[in-house]
C-alpha cells in the first residue's frame, strides 16, 4: 500500500476514533444527567423540609427550637447538556416562571430563595460550607499523571491595546495548577504576550481570515475557555469570539466570559443564554449593561443580590459572578456571597486573575464526580474557589506592597493563598 493510502487510512481511523469518543462521552453525560436529576428531586424534598423548619423558626412559637445546621446543599437543576438551544422570550423567560413557582415552596413567610441564601451566605462563618467543596474538586498532585491532565485552558483575547489582560488570565490559570495555557490573540499582540512569559502558548490567529477554523482545531484539546480579557470591541474580533463560544458549547466545554466578552453578550445574549457550563464574571458596570440589555429597563441598584438572581434567570440560569465589595455568585436558584477579606487596592487586572483561575477551577469542578460538590452546581463551586482565591491574593499582596500593589504582585501570591485556603 502506498504511503498516501496509508495516511488516508490512518486519518479515517483517527476520525472514527474521535467520533466514537464523542458518542461515548455524550452517553456518559446522559447517564450522569439522569443520576443528577434523581439526586435533585431527593434534595428538593429535603429542601422543602428545611424551608418548613426555617418557617417555623420565623413564626414565634411557645417552645423555640435550635437553629438547624443545614447538613446538605440544596440544588435544583443540575442537567449539563452538551449544547442547549437558547431561550427565546427575553421578557418572560420560562425559567422565571419556574423560579417563581419554586419560590413559594419553603412555606409561609419565607421564600425559597431566602432559605437557600441563608444556607450558603458566606460571611466569615459560612466560608466553611463551600471551601471544602472546592477542595474536593482540586486534583491531587501525583506522579501518575501526564502533562495536560490537570487542565488545558484557552484564553480568547489580546489585541493591540490590551496585552496585559490575557497574560494575567493565562498565567493565573497556570499558577493555580492548570498544566497548559493557550492564548488566542491578534497577530500584533502575540509577540508582546510571548515576551512576558515563555510559559504561555500564544497563537497569533484571532484577526486572521480563518481565525475560527484555526482556533477550533485546538478546541478538542481544551478543558475550558475564557473569553474576553483584552479582547477589545472590534466587530471582527467579537464575531470570531462569538463563533468560538458557539463551537465550545457544542463540545460541552466550560466557557467563562469576562470583560469585552460581556460586551458581546450584552449585544447578543443568545450566544451563551441557557448554557449550563457558562459562567459570566461582570464588574458592576458590565453587570448594569447586561441587566439593561436583558430587562429593557434601568437597573434598580438597591438590591444587588436580587438583580443578579433576576439576570441569571433571564439568561437561562447561567452562573453569574457579580464582583464588588462582596462577590455575589448565583445561578438564579442558589446565591453565594464571597466576602473573603481583600484590601482597598483596586488596580486593573484583578478581574483577569479571577477569570483565568476560574478557567482551571471550572474544569476541575465539572470533571469531578457530583458527590465532590455534594450535588451543588459545579459552576458555583468553581466561582467561589476563584473569587476567594483572588481576594486572598489581593489581601496578601497588599500586606507586602501596600498602595503599590499591582496584579503582578497578586499573581506572586497565588501559591501561598491557594495553600492557605484549600490545602491547610
Ligand atoms: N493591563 C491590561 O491590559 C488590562 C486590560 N483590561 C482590559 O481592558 C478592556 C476594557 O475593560 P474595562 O473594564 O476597562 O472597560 P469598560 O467596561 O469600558 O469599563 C470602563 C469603565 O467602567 C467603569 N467601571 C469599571 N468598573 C466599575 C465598577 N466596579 N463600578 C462602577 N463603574 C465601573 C469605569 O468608569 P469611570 O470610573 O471612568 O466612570 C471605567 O472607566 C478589557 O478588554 C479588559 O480585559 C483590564 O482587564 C485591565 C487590565
Ligand atoms: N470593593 C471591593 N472590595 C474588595 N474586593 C473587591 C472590591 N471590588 C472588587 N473586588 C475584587 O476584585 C476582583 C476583581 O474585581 P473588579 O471589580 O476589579 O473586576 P474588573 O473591573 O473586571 O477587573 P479588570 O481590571 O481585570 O477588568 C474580584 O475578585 C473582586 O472580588
Amino acid at each position: 500500500m502506498s504511503l498516501e493510502k496509508l495516511m488516508e487510512k490512518f486519518l479515517e481511523q483517527s476520525m472514527e476514533a474521535e467520533d466514537n469518543f464523542y458518542r461515548l462521552e455524550e452517553q456518559r453525560l446522559q447517564v450522569e444527567d439522569k443520576r443528577r436529576e434523581e439526586e435533585h428531586s431527593r434534595e428538593l424534598q429535603m429542601l422543602q423540609m428545611l424551608g418548613q423548619i426555617f418557617a417555623s423558626i420565623r413564626t414565634p412559637s411557645p417552645a423555640p427550637t435550635a437553629t438547624p445546621q443545614p447538613s446538605f446543599i440544596p440544588q435544583t437543576n443540575l442537567t449539563v447538556p452538551l449544547a442547549r438551544p437558547s431561550l427565546g422570550n427575553r421578557n418572560h423567560p420560562p425559567a422565571l416562571i419556574d423560579f417563581a413557582s419554586h419560590s413559594q415552596a419553603a412555606g409561609p413567610g419565607l421564600l425559597m430563595e431566602e432559605v437557600i441564601e441563608r444556607s450558603f451566605s458566606l460571611g466569615t462563618s459560612g466560608m466553611d460550607n463551600v471551601i471544602p467543596l472546592v477542595r474536593n474538586t482540586i486534583p491531587p498532585l501525583t506522579s501518575k499523571k501526564h502533562k495536560g491532565q490537570d487542565g488545558r485552558i484557552g484564553i480568547i483575547g489580546g489585541c493591540q491595546e490590551y496585552t496585559g489582560a490575557p497574560f494575567f488570565a493565562a498565567i493565573s490559570a497556570l499558577k493555580v495548577g492548570a498544566d497548559l495555557s493557550h492564548v488566542f490573540c491578534t497577530k500584533d499582540a502575540a509577540p508582546v504576550i510571548k515576551s512576558y512569559s515563555p510559559e504561555l502558548i500564544v497563537h497569533p490567529v484571532l484577526d486572521s481570515p480563518n481565525a475560527v477554523e484555526e482556533i477550533e482545531k485546538w478546541l478538542p484539546r481544551l478543558h475550558s475557555v475564557v473569553v474576553g480579557p483584552g479582547l477589545g470591541r472590534e466587530d471582527m474580533l467579537l464575531k470570531n469570539a462569538k463563533e468560538i463560544v458557539e463551537r465550545s458549547k457544542l463540545r460541552g466545554i466550560p466557557v467563562i466570559i469576562d470583560a469585552d466578552g460581556l460586551w458581546l453578550v450584552a449585544k447578543e445574549p443568545s450566544v451563551i443564554q441557557g448554557y449550563q457550563r457558562g459562567i459570566l464574571t461582570p464588574n458592576f458596570m458590565e453587570f448594569t449593561r447586561l441587566y439593561e440589555a436583558m430587562h429593557h429597563e434601568p437597573l434598580d441598584s438597591s438590591d444587588h443580590k436580587r438583580s443578579a438572581q433576576q439576570l441569571s434567570i433571564a439568561l437561562g440560569h447561567l452562573t453569574l459572578v457579580l464582583k464588588g465589595e462582596e462577590d455575589i455568585i448565583t445561578d438564579g436558584k442558589n446565591i453565594l456571597t464571597c466576602s473573603q477579606e481583600g484590601s482597598g487596592r483596586r488596580c486593573g487586572g484583578q478581574g483577569d486573575l479571577l477569570s483565568g483561575s476560574l478557567g482551571a477551577f471550572a474544569h476541575w469542578a465539572f470533571s469531578s464526580p457530583s458527590d465532590a460538590t455534594k450535588g451543588m452546581n459545579p459552576s458555583l463551586v468553581a466561582a467561589f474557589g476563584a473569587t476567594s482565591l483572588t481576594r486572598q491574593c489581593n489581601r496578601q499582596a497588599f500586606h507586602k506592597h501596600g498602595r503599590s500593589t499591582t496584579t503582578s504582585d497578586m499573581i506572586q501570591e497565588i501559591n501561598s493563598a491557594f495553600k492557605k485556603l484549600f490545602e491547610s
